[in-house]
């Protein structure tokens, strides 16, 4: 059974006056602890999947699996990270990173501690009592990326958080999510818009395409590159390779809306 199921997901936004077909049946299986990258042209519906999977956007057609369970609505056990860390200014690091398991009222003493040992994990457990506004944007997305890990989500859904930072901090950070969603044998979906970003940090890659989105096809990336950090990975020869043959199907895929 695939740990992640989309079955024929099709949206459709309407409005008074309009209707506009977003994605069109889409299909798509993820085992448990894979990696998968949506990527494409803007407006192919990225953000839309995202919500769908989520539980967050009900789709027009179709339906998502999560273990065989049918998605109806926001799931506890499914963790979002956004391009905006959305942390609560006026709470602590540690208030924010621990609002969740309060929330669900499971903040016991060890739980509080794992939490505090990805804190660790992230190098920044030093920062606990400071607030957000006094962390650099990387380091909130570190808070971020500890926060939505805290409540120990079984899927992590991923859309553009490394877009809003500069190129060394995204790389680094690339690293960090990579190792810990890794060790701690997540399963995640990443939305992204940069196909090294995608190669770099993947197991697979699937492209979609526009008006309406639609799978176009997917790239499962080589076990060359997969068993290195997304730093090694880019320094790798097999990474140029397969750059160029995502980028020429981006290519035939921006041809084809463009005819
Ligand atoms: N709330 C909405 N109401 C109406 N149309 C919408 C809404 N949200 C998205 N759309 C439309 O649906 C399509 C897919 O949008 P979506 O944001 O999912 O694409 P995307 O691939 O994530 O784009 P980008 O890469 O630019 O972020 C676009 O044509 C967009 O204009």
């Amino acid at each position: 059974m695939a740990f992640l199921q989309i079955k024929s997901a099709g949206q459709i936004y309407f409005t008074k006056h309009s209707a506009t077909p977003a994605l069109e049946d889409i299909s798509l299986s993820v085992k448990e602890g894979e990696f998968v990258s949506l990527l494409g042209p803007s407006g192919c519906g990225k953000s839309t999947l995202l919500s769908i999977i989520s539980g967050l956007l009900r789709p027009t057609s179709g339906t998502v699996l999560l273990k065989g369970e049918k998605i109806t609505g926001p799931h506890p056990k499914i963790g979002y990270m956004l391009q905006q860390d959305y942390l609560f200014p006026w709470k602590t690091i540690e208030e924010n990173i621990l609002v969740g398991l309060k929330l669900k009222k499971e903040l016991t003493a060890d739980k509080k501690n794992e939490v505090f040992s990805l804190l660790k994990q992230t190098g920044l457990y030093h920062t606990r009592n400071q607030y957000p506004s006094q962390l650099s944007g990387g380091m909130r997305q570190r808070i971020a990326l500890v926060r939505t890990l805290a409540t120990k989500p079984h899927l992590l859904l991923l859309d553009e958080p490394f877009s809003a930072l500069d190129y060394q901090t995204k790389l680094k950070l690339e690293d960090l999510v990579s190792a810990t969603l890794k060790k701690n044998q997540k399963t995640a979906v990443l939305v992204t818009h940069d196909i090294g970003e995608a190669i770099a940090m993947s197991d697979t890659i699937v492209l979609l395409s526009t008006n309406p989105g639609r799978l176009f096809c997917t790239f499962q990336v080589p076990l060359s590159l997969r068993r290195l950090s997304p730093f090694e990975a880019r320094q790798h020869a097999d990474f140029p390779l397969l750059f160029q043959q995502i980028w020429e199907e981006l290519e035939q895929i921006e041809q084809n809306d463009s005819e």
